[in-house]
């Protein structure tokens, strides 16, 4: 149908996906870590403490004191580009667009710290975007992490008289196309080591016990991450959890005491993976690639190789390419 004349002009309708990640600081400098985890941490889908008690440690001891340490960690893994987390995301964005073509509108924004959700949300809107795919990029779902991602979406978008049509992807850790991708990256890296190794250590971030007492399915859902890639590479995996935080019971074993322990069982050669990360960050090249080398060599570790996540590389960007296309059908004339 023509508009009359005097109508204001309509732009075509977009479709939109927007990429999800964790966030990271500005600048590897304490100030700016400290604002980075002053947000994060004061998130109740991460931190589920009353806010009562839990503001004053928060203010009182960890910004205190966590900002300056963390920075320092930072400071190892910066990149030209700035934290790995952001370049790496920048450049999964860049090379989604380029698959999907110029019928879909493709961004990415961060759950704490810059570009954040609600402004690019806005942005996409004024692109004219009018559906929008969000998908957080963590393979497994946890409260702590996809649902909070989720409730940012919505946040942003509750305000808004007009809204678009949101989609979320969902968690994908079991599909068969993030399974081979997994599979291919790893098995490529292993194949290209000068070393062959007794155990392949698959490095998950923990969460607290108590949060699969409360029927959070992210632990089944890394158990089962690593039993399907235990099929699919034809060997087996050893299973821990990273990046304990505060004082209470995380899941177990702890990464950090797994490597401690492994020479005292005759294993010196070891490679490790995190596949609960899309994207290499601090948590993994300063946590296990720098601080997890050194706890494996003092404790008589003779080899160990960090193996990169599937960030921008061709098997991780066909398997999301895929997932993406999946979800936005009916959105997107079938290929
Ligand atoms: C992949 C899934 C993640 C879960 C689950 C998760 C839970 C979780 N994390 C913290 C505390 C911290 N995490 C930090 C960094 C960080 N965490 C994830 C992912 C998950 N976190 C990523 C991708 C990153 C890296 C960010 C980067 O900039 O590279 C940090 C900051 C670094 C540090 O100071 O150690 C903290 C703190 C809690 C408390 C939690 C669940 C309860
Ligand atoms: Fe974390
Ligand atoms: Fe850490």
């Amino acid at each position: 149908m023509i508009p009359p004349p005097d109508h204001p002009s309509i732009s075509k309708p977009k479709i939109g996906v927007l990429l999800i990640n964790l966030g990271t600081p500005d600048a590897a400098e304490a100030s700016a870590v400290r604002r980075y985890l002053a947000e994060f941490l004061s998130d109740p889908r991460v931190i589920e403490i009353p806010a009562i008690a839990w503001k004053p440690i928060l203010h009182g001891i960890i910004l205190r004191t966590r900002p300056k340490k963390s920075a320092h960690a930072y400071a190892q893994v910066w990149t030209n580009e700035g934290s790995p987390l952001a370049a790496i995301t920048k450049a999964q964005t860049r090379a989604l667009a380029d698959r999907l073509g110029p019928d879909v509108h493709v961004e990415f924004a961060m759950r704490y710290g810059n570009p954040a959700i609600r402004t690019t949300v806005a942005r996409m809107m004024t692109a004219g975007c009018t559906r929008i795919l969000a998908a957080p990029l963590y393979p497994q779902y946890c409260a702590a992490t996809t649902a909070s991602a989720s409730d940012a979406v919505f946040a942003a978008v509750a305000p808004m008289r007009h809204q678009p049509s949101l989609r979320m992807l969902p968690p994908y850790y079991d599909d068969p196309l993030h399974i081979q991708a997994l599979q291919a990256s790893l098995a490529r890296q292993l194949a290209s080591l000068d070393f062959e190794p007794q155990r392949l250590l698959l490095s998950f971030h923990g969460m607290p016990q108590r949060t699969l007492e409360l029927g959070d399915p992210y632990h089944c859902h890394c158990q089962k991450t690593a039993r399907l890639l235990t099929e699919a590479l034809g060997r087996s995996v050893d299973v821990a959890f990273q990046s304990r935080f505060g004082r209470a019971q995380w899941l177990q074993p702890a990464t950090d005491e797994v490597l401690a322990r492994y020479p005292s069982e005759g294993v010196t050669r070891i490679a490790i993976a995190a596949p609960g990360f899309s994207a290499d960050c601090v948590e993994t090249i300063e946590e296990l690639g720098i601080r997890g080398r050194e706890t494996f060599e003092a404790a008589g570790g003779e080899r160990f190789a960090r193996l990169d996540c599937l960030n921008a590389s061709d098997e991780g960007m066909t398997m999301l390419e895929a997932i993406v296309r999946r979800e936005l059908a009916g959105w997107l004339p079938a290929e």
